[in-house]
């Protein structure tokens, strides 16, 4: 659905501004229905990424097709004409205060001349589908952000796009509100087969509703894969400090601090092992614990699934003897585990 091939933006050099390098040779394929998501910190050129899509950033090199349309192509007029098919959901909402709910929804209607019986029957049913039937006749000011959100994805339906476009869609909204928010548009994508390309600084959104992640760095994307691939085996820095930003991904400090002690006959060997595929699911601790004959302290970690993938991450410490000689190496094994030694504690 949507090809981005070696996409270069350079914004010229302006006033004292030297040229800046916004995009470098980005690739990327979205197919049909999938959500992708591209994550990136301040910077990194999620926006203009994000924008060369329906064509409001121009790219200076590369190609940009969308359904199969060449993008950077079009003159103005088609652009408009293709625009229609790509729906945009924005941080900030983006909603005309002097019109309710269902004006806001109505507007991209009205401008494609629809009639008014027309107009009713399609965004009746796209308030009910954002869960805002009652709400049809609020203003902005009347609605919370969550709100506001959903009349922003319904006005984003209304023309029956085959993109959806999420600008931080839920940067602005609290946690809770951010995953009803992120339900519904997992519910769309599943229910429309709407193709949804989103960008976000958060993998908690990434986690919760994409199918496929990109790591944009300066310009490039660095790393990308399936979201529970990338999420349980990062391979760029950028790709770790994002994924290590979730509950329960790092050392509780507590034991951090205690890293370092002497390996002795009483000390324990702290242990980060990802588990991933059935080995996610089995009781592989207790089996270490009782082949070896062993304790096992949990120390923290995270358990989850991701896009029905099965992942877990633990803490764990284990006396340093049955490190030292190997035997718990053995015993873990597996493609399906990664074990990386941390330190020792007394
Ligand atoms: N119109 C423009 N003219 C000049 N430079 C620009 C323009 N738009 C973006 N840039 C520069 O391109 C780079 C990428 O910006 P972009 O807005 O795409 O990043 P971003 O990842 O979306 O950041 P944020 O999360 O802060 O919105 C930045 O260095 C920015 O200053």
């Amino acid at each position: 659905m949507i090809e981005l091939d070696g996409v270069w933006k350079t914004f010229p050099a302006r006033g004292s501004d030297t040229a800046v390098e916004a995009l470098r040779g980005v690739s990327l394929h979205v197919p049909r229905g999938e959500i992708y998501g591209v994550i990136g910190r301040s910077g990194a050129g999620k926006s203009t990424l994000i924008r060369t899509i329906n064509g409001l950033e121009r790219p200076t090199g590369g190609e940009v097709r969308v359904d199969g349309i060449a993008i950077d192509k079009l003159d103005e007029r088609a652009l408009r004409e293709e625009r229609r098919k790509i729906g945009m959901i924005f941080q900030h909402f983006n909603l005309l205060s002097s019109r309710s709910a269902f004006g806001n929804v109505a507007l991209p209607l009205e401008l494609l001349g629809l009639s008014r019986r027309e107009i009713e029957k399609r965004v009746t049913p796209l308030l009910e589908l954002v869960g805002l039937g009652d709400k049809r006749d609020r203003h902005p000011v009347e609605l919370s952000g969550g709100q506001k959100q959903r009349v922003g994805i319904a006005r984003a339906l209304a023309t029956e796009p085959k993109v959806l476009r999420s600008d931080e869609a839920t940067s602005a909204l609290d946690p809770e509100t951010t995953r009803s928010i992120l339900a519904l548009l997992a519910r769309v994508n599943a229910e429309l087969g709407l193709t949804i390309v989103l960008i976000t600084h958060e993998m908690t959104v990434i986690k919760e509703i994409c199918h496929r992640v990109g790591v944009i760095d300066d310009g490039a994307i660095i790393e990308e894969g399936p979201v529970h691939q990338v999420f349980a085996h990062p391979q760029t820095a950028t790709a770790r400090s994002f994924v290590g930003s979730l509950a329960g991904r790092e050392l509780p400090a507590s034991v951090k601090a205690q890293l370092g002690a002497p390996v002795e006959a009483s000390s324990q060997t702290i242990l980060r092992l990802t588990l991933t595929g059935e080995a996610a699911t089995q009781p592989t601790v207790t089996k270490l614990a009782r082949a070896l004959g062993i304790d096992v302290a949990i120390l923290g970690g995270q358990i989850d699934s991701i896009g029905g993938h099965p992942f877990a991450l633990l803490f764990m410490g284990v006396p340093t003897a049955s490190w030292t000689s190997g035997a718990v190496s053995a015993a873990l094994a597996s493609p399906d585990i990664q074990l990386e030694m941390l330190g020792h504690v007394a």
